[in-house]
């Protein structure tokens, strides 16, 4: 078993993230001690993936509530609402960065009470600034949690055998660990099922073939880097058995947003009559959201498809155009895989069974 992969930590009031940019070629963790650096590696995607980014943004509030001036209830109040702020306008599509923020607001409006005087400001913050610590490091733990319990629940649709397409990254460096659809990968490995994995590429900027390839090499499961544009000819061949991929929001009716080339993967699996699954935790669902259609669509910087890791493949002056994600209407579906039980078409009335039941 390779060393555990430790996608992000809180050390010593700072920040620790696994660079993700630089991976596989690097190793290398970013050593955060200012929220600044923790929003900007939130930004350029040094840490990604849905829960990775929530709880990458509640330690960053963390750490930045421990700097935050406190003169007075009020300013220390303006103070972190301005953090959380600054937090939830990095990425718009993830649902979890949403959830997070709003965990951490919630641990701010339980301990926080304005003190009746300067003198007892001071008693009164450090009490809020430490209960925030102890919250971002209790969701990085309960992620973890979640996600092995998402593998569980998961691995039973893994018959023994299985050849899995997989697309970006949905594993341990998506995550506070383990990962969501890894984790079922994780959890079937685990139960004794021999499994192969095709991990698509992802672009435009790889997490299939530098991130899922590097991640399950590590542990010894056998995978198979494919370009985006291959899945359909290995769906007609007859040699994928599921495709199993992650989210970054989930409307109440089952609609999924993820990477983009996801809709195009559940358009080629139902036309090939091939199971398709998204492994998600409930944090990753909106239910305000009735449909698809309301999801925010990240668009992201040109550089991203004018170049590979900085080498230019496009002519300067082309137009290009980069949303980070699409989304896949839940009648593609197969199953939503969560902690708290397995969702089948219509979803409406399945999540809010998994919620009533959770709660
Ligand atoms: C377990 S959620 C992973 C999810 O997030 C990825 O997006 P990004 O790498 O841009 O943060 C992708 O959509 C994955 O499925």
């Amino acid at each position: 078993m390779s060393a555990r992969i430790s996608t992000l930590a809180w050390q010593k009031n700072a920040v620790h993230l696994l660079d993700q940019k630089v991976l596989p070629a690097e190793v290398r963790t970013l050593i955060c001690t200012r929220y600044e650096e923790v929003l900007a590696a939130i930004k350029d995607l040094t840490v990604r993936g849905a829960p990775a980014i929530g709880v990458a943004a509640a330690m960053g509030i963390a750490l930045g509530a421990l700097a935050l001036p406190a003169d007075s209830s009020e300013e220390f109040q303006k103070g972190f609402d301005a953090l959380c702020d600054q937090f939830a306008a990095a990425r718009p599509t993830a649902r979890n960065l949403f959830w997070a923020i709003e965990r951490m607001k919630g641990c701010f409006a339980e301990n926080f009470r304005p003190a009746e005087s300067v003198g007892s400001i001071a008693g009164e913050t450090a009490k809020v600034r430490q209960a925030l610590v102890v919250e971002a490091q209790r969701m990085a733990e309960e992620d973890v949690a979640i996600n092995r319990r998402i593998g569980q629940q998961g691995q039973i649709l893994i018959r023994d055998g299985a050849r899995i397409l997989t697309h970006c990254n949905a594993g341990a460096l998506a995550t506070a660990g383990y990962g969501t659809a890894l984790g079922v990968i994780r959890a079937a490995r685990d139960a004794g099922k021999q499994i192969q994995v095709f991990a698509d590429e992802t672009r435009p900027v790889l997490q299939g073939a530098r991130l899922t390839a590097w991640e399950l090499q590590q542990e010894n499961i056998p995978v198979t880097l494919i370009t985006d544009n291959m899945a359909g000819f290995l769906m007609k061949q007859g040699r994928i058995d599921c495709v199993l991929v992650g989210a970054d929001r989930i409307a109440a009716n089952g609609d999924t947003a993820n990477k983009i080339g996801t809709y195009s993967l559940a358009v080629l699996a139902s036309a090939h009559q091939i199971p398709f699954y998204i492994a998600a935790p409930l944090s990753t669902i909106d239910r305000q959201l009735s449909s698809g259609a309301e999801i925010p669509i990240e668009e992201r910087p040109d550089e991203e498809v004018l170049a590979i890791q900085g080498v230019r493949i496009a002519p300067v002056g082309v137009a290009v155009y980069n949303p980070a994600f699409d989304v896949t209407p839940g009648c593609y579906i197969s199953a939503i895989i969560t902690e708290a039980g397995i969702a089948q078409f219509p979803y409406e009335s399945f999540l809010e069974k998994l919620f009533s039941e959770k709660s």
